[in-house]
């Protein structure tokens, strides 16, 4: 792969056989791709992280369907169907936050339906973790357009942004969500330099989105979190990118721990704040950020880091790895069937009746 390729890269590669993850555990010292050929290889997959981001765990578990649907076939092939439900369980239970995981499988079940007795799994289920896939990376292109064209070329802070967490790439289809829209803005010679926060305790920001953004030779500078508010005041920064995980009918928006610190943030220091999301990331039955469930990891991504120990043996930590920013901080949400800005339930809800390509 050449720095250039990253444009198309894309960290989920579906084999005719298998799945072939890029493990994320290992960025950026080691390019490890591992090859999964059951569900429950994908299901630990997904909650030990070798493959993260809320738009590529719902791929990822819409293959495992077609995995684990292949091998129910082998096992019994008329009572297949209903062998089947005890993997969907598994695959939803393998991560709570992010909401593509159960958009994703709830489209496989209606694939499922589709199928007929005595036809093979292929049939529908396939077609369908494939569609999943490709209007992912489509709709991460529509985005990165859309956002781009609020980003203008004289920016009144400056032409630097900020991003957390890792949205590239490797937590989607390919491209990115926020950081497909500063992609695009590169290409258009719309940015000069992006601020990448560490994002602690994963260092998703650090390990992930600083080495998409060096393959593609776009300028960043890499910072601790507690820098954030030092970094808007004394730089020319005019907006803050985020993706999200789950946003609910109202607009507010769950994302990676430390996004609701920089909404507040942005606020105060008058820099836009943009979340990108495509319309699987919106979830209409949940009417606030109040009932979005919050994952919370274990102590030890706080106790240690890289194996060592960075806190006393024994001490408590709490981890949660997500939070919601309210969506009155919020200027604007990008989706791939168009833009909300300053985002309420009335809004929400004209978005989500517009046709589009999920
Ligand atoms: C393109 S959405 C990526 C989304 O996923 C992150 O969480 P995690 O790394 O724990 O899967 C985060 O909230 C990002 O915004």
């Amino acid at each position: 792969m050449t720095a250039h390729d990253l444009d198309t890269f894309q960290a989920i590669e579906w084999t005719g056989e298998s799945l072939r993850l890029l493990d994320q555990r290992y960025l950026p010292q080691k390019e490890v791709y591992l090859e999964y050929t059951d569900a429950q290889g994908l299901v630990d997959a997904i909650r030990n992280m070798v493959v993260r981001g809320a738009p590529a765990i719902g791929i990822t578990a819409a293959y495992g369907v077609v995995l684990a649907a292949r091998q129910r076939y082998a096992e019994d092939i008329e009572r297949w169907p209903l062998l089947l439900e005890q993997d969907l369980q598994a695959l939803a239970e393998s991560r709570p936050t992010a909401v593509n995981l159960f958009w994703a499988l709830d489209n496989m079940r209606r694939a499922l339906a589709q199928t007929q007795f005595g036809q093979h799994p292929d049939t529908f289920l396939l077609p369908e973790a494939q569609r999943i896939h490709e209007t992912d990376l489509q709709a991460n292109k529509a985005m990165g357009d859309l956002g781009a064209n609020l980003i203008s070329k004289h920016q009144e802070n400056g032409r630097c942004v900020m991003t957390h967490c890792n949205t590239g790439a490797l937590a989607t289809g390919g491209y990115g969500t926020a950081l497909g829209v500063i992609r695009s803005a590169w290409k258009r010679g719309l940015i000069d330099r992006v601020y990448a926060n560490e994002t602690r305790p994963w260092w998703q920001g650090a390990r992930l989105t600083a080495w998409e953004l060096m393959r593609e030779r776009i300028p960043v500078s890499l910072n601790v979190d507690s820098a954030v508010s030092h970094i808007l005041k004394t730089q020319p920064i005019s907006w803050i990118l985020v993706g999200a995980d789950r946003i609910t009918a109202n607009g507010d928006v769950a994302n990676k721990i430390g996004t609701y610190n920089l909404a507040v943030q942005a606020l105060h220091h008058e820099v836009g704040f943009m979340v990108v999301a495509p319309t699987s990331t919106i979830d209409f039955n949940l009417n606030s950020g109040e009932d979005i469930p919050i994952e919370e990891r274990s102590g030890e991504e706080l106790t240690s880091v890289l194996g060592q120990p960075i806190a006393p043996e024994g001490v408590e930590a709490y981890n949660p790895v997500f939070d919601v920013t309210p969506a009155e901080l919020v200027d604007v949400i990008v989706t791939e069937k168009g833009i909300v800005r300053r985002p309420n339930k009335e809004k929400m809800a004209r978005l989500m009746s517009k046709q589009g390509l999920h």
